[in-house]
């Protein structure tokens, strides 16, 4: 029996369309009397989760879609998850919604399990974590850590800071503020506050009018499709990128302490690189004394099919930190150096250094994924359909374009031939009943939940087959 026979026994068969636009007109009406409160327009439907179940999502207008892109990459086993309704509804959880711990001061009895029961979860050569509240929350206070990191080892770890730092930093000056930098690369996405918004070179509109930190930006590797076909090519892209990036090492106006990345980048394009580039990433941050920060918010937790999506690349010696979020639910950084813990307490912290509640639900995301073999079988889901979108490339090579995510389970995507048959591909597949997202300016991606199964897959390429031939 499969996941979502054994758990959504009432997941439906199939998408079911009761309205020929999404949203249909109940649903236009209450997103015309929502944004009288909220911003809503960039709603695409509005949904209504208590009806939605495993991988279907139900409109405000009784409209059932076949998820693939659950809630930007964020839903990790289907909706309504009657597992995680459990541990929902469990006496420790109802304590920790209804009693939030400022963690750091008025920590719970309980909280040391339930970060030990995180922490089986990180990443290979990974020690601790440090929990935060969103996926730009993670980036910004892994750059932190980076930051008094390196600080403190110019200083002397354990040497208290002088009158003049303390002095010039309530000034915003140097040295208490010194110039220091995190490069990251070009169309990668890490959020959108101020530092993590200067890492972020995706899309104008995540960046424009906000003050920015004067970081670097390098190249990440562009590669041609289909790998196979064009190995000399890509090869010589990652040896451009990381002279790029070794360059900025050479010149940069002040010190680089840290390096971040992503191991796909998602938002950016889905644009991948091989182990050959994160290596050689990871021997320019070891020869220049900088950290290697891996963004794992949309890779992480076995949307590739592994847990963690970097540890495909045997990255030697393990990056310094492991930043995650989305189908996590919690959000925070791993590392393994104790020195990544800052020098001093009440450097790193907020009210709530966290949210217990989600990081129970983190804990018993990844059991779930593991007790279940889900990787296992998202994986096989994802070798399918990749075979079916191979077919569908061959048949329709002017509109699905640079397949890409093989061997990734069902981290894939492909381009649409411009932005604007993207978005009419896009509104198709919703009318038609399948919810996909797009990424970049032409990208479509797929992300979705880790129950996605053979059946859900075979839906999805007989409506991409109808819609496809409609273009
Ligand atoms: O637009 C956002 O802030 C979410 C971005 C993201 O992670 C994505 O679209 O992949
Ligand atoms: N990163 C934006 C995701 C939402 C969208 O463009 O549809």
């Amino acid at each position: 029996m499969s996941y979502t026979e054994r758990f959504f026994k009432e997941e439906p068969s199939a998408p079911k369309m009761v309205t020929d636009t999404i949203p249909g007109p109940n649903g236009q009406k209450a997103i015309k009397s929502l944004n009288e409160v909220f911003d809503a327009r960039c709603v695409y439907f509005l949904a209504d989760y208590k009806k939605s179940i495993g991988n279907y999502i139900v409109d405000a207008d009784g409209n059932t879609l076949l998820d693939c892109y659950a809630q930007i990459a964020s839903i990790p086993l289907g909706y309504n998850n009657p597992e995680l309704i459990k541990i929902a509804k469990s006496d420790e959880m109802v304590s920790a919604i209804v009693n939030r711990a400022a963690l750091g001061n008025f920590t719970g009895v309980e909280f040391e399990k339930i970060q030990r029961s995180l922490l089986k979860y990180a990443p290979k050569g990974q020690k601790y974590v440090w929990n935060a509240l969103s996926g730009a929350d993670a980036n910004e206070l892994a750059f932190k850590a980076v930051f008094f990191n390196y600080q403190s080892t110019k200083r002397g770890f354990e040497k208290p800071f002088s009158a003049e730092e303390e002095q010039s930093c309530m000034e915003n000056e140097a040295p208490g503020n010194p110039e220091l930098a995190i490069l990251s690369f070009g169309r990668a996405f890490h959020g959108r506050l101020f530092a993590s918004g200067s890492a972020t070179r995706s899309k104008p509109v995540h960046k424009m009018d906000m003050p920015s930190f004067k970081w670097p930006k390098a190249e990440f590797p562009a590669y041609r499709y289909p790998l196979e076909a064009n190995e000399e090519f890509n090869q010589k892209e990652d040896k451009r990128c990381l002279s790029i990036v070794e360059e900025f090492f050479k010149t940069w106006h002040c010190p680089i302490a840290g390096v971040i990345v992503e191991p796909i980048q998602s938002e950016g394009g889905d644009n991948h690189a091989s182990a050959v580039f994160f290596q050689g990433l990871r021997d320019i941050t070891l020869k220049y004394g900088a950290k290697l920060i891996i963004d794992e918010v949309q890779t992480g937790c076995g949307a590739t099919g592994l847990m963690w999506e970097h540890e495909r690349y045997n990255i030697t010696p393990p990056p310094d930190l492991v930043t995650f979020s989305k189908k996590m639910q919690s959000a925070g950084y791993f590392f393994n150096d104790q020195k990544l813990i800052p020098n001093m307490p009440y450097r790193q912290f907020n009210t709530w250094c966290g949210d217990e509640k989600l990081i129970m639900l983190a804990a018993a995301i990844c059991k779930e994924v593991q007790e279940k073999n889900l990787l296992t079988s998202i994986r096989e889901t994802g070798d399918f359909l990749y075979q079916k979108l191979e077919d569908l490339q061959k048949r329709y090579p002017n509109y699905l374009q640079n397949l890409r995510g093989k061997g990734k389970a069902c981290f894939i995507a492909f381009d649409m031939p411009s932005p604007e048959k993207r978005a009419e591909f896009l509104n198709k597949m919703r009318i038609s009943g399948v919810n996909i997202g797009g990424c970049a300016e032409v990208g479509v991606r797929l992300r979705p939940t880790l129950v996605f199964e053979k059946k859900h897959a075979q839906i999805l390429v007989d409506v991409l087959e109808k819609v496809l031939a409609t273009l």
